[in-house]
């Protein structure tokens, strides 16, 4: 049985998105506390996969999930990405005031800052006394409220979360947009069993050389006049001196075409340092029946 690490506790987003994409019973979900022992575990291969919320409609790249990415001393590469729903709800113990005000007593919400940021509008009309207590991920803050058993405390979080601590829905679908998707990537050594109609993707780490007027412009028409889309260009620090960035690409190509390495070639000839993330399928979402 091939393990999967997740961001724990039972009952997260990224716990109900792992079971959804990996379906078949063959295999098995480990929890982990934090992103960076996800990505730690899987280095270490005590498990073989670990999957990561990489960007989400609302608030974007997970900046953190990126750094971890790019971070380990090893590539691990992307094997796949899908697309999950985030719907996010109020999670507590209803307030004895009953029906109309069943969140009336809450001062403290206890959640991700992701999740917090999603639900941010909501919150700020619904809530305006509360304050925000910072947790690992949504599904730590309602077993905390749960531990807690205290009903000025609430939590957000998927409906699985308050089944499973067996607390209330306060409020649901409390994010502040609809469509509110996260894409997800699984990283791991081992190629996964191949499956139907995946769009490839390519995602490449860009690294410019200094002083060299223009170096982004012939990146990017070294893509152009091969017609590659690229669907994602994002820069970060590469934290090791000030002002220095690296680009973070996403290509609609895979590797294994003729196109896409004679453009990295290219970037390359420039004085680029190009470092290949993976080169793998794209799912979208569809409604389990
Ligand atoms: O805390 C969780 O439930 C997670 O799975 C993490 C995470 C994230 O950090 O992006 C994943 C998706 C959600 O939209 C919110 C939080």
């Amino acid at each position: 049985m091939k393990r999967i690490a997740f961001l724990g506790p039972e009952g997260t987003v990224s716990h109900e998105s792992a079971r959804y994409f990996f379906l078949d019973g063959s295999y098995e979900f480990i929890p982990y506390a934090l992103m960076s022992d996800v990505f730690a575990a899987t280095a270490a291969g005590t498990v073989e996969y670990g999957v990561v919320p990489i960007e989400n409609t609302i608030e974007g790249s997970v900046k953190h999930h990126i750094d971890l990415l790019v971070e380990e001393d090893q590539t691990l590469p992307v094997q796949a990405e899908w697309v999950y729903p985030s719907i996010q709800n109020l999670i507590g113990i209803r307030s004895a005031l009953g029906g109309a005000e069943p969140y009336a007593d809450v001062r403290t919400i206890v959640s991700k800052d992701v999740a917090i940021a999603q639900c941010y509008d909501f919150l700020r009309s619904n809530l305006p006394q509360a304050e925000f207590d910072y947790v690992s991920s949504t599904a730590e803050g309602v077993r905390l409220v749960k531990e807690a058993g205290d009903s000025r405390m609430a939590a957000i979080g998927t409906r699985t979360s308050a089944e499973l601590y067996g607390l209330e829905l306060l409020a649901e679908n409390i994010t502040d947009h609809d469509n509110n998707y996260t894409r997800f990537i699984v990283i791991g050594r081992e190629k996964l069993p191949p499956r139907q109609d995946g769009q490839q993707k390519t995602t490449i780490l860009v690294t410019l050389p200094e002083d060299y007027p223009g170096a982004l412009h012939q990146v990017l028409s070294a893509f152009a006049w091969r017609r590659i889309n690229l669907s994602k260009i994002e820069s970060r620090p590469t934290k090791k001196k000030l002002g220095n960035y690296y680009f973070y690409m996403d290509i609609e190509m895979s590797l294994d075409t003729v196109l896409l390495p004679a453009a990295l070639q290219e970037i390359e000839a420039i004085g680029c340092q190009v470092r290949t993330l993976g080169s793998y399928p794209v799912f979208s979402f569809t409604k389990p029946q």
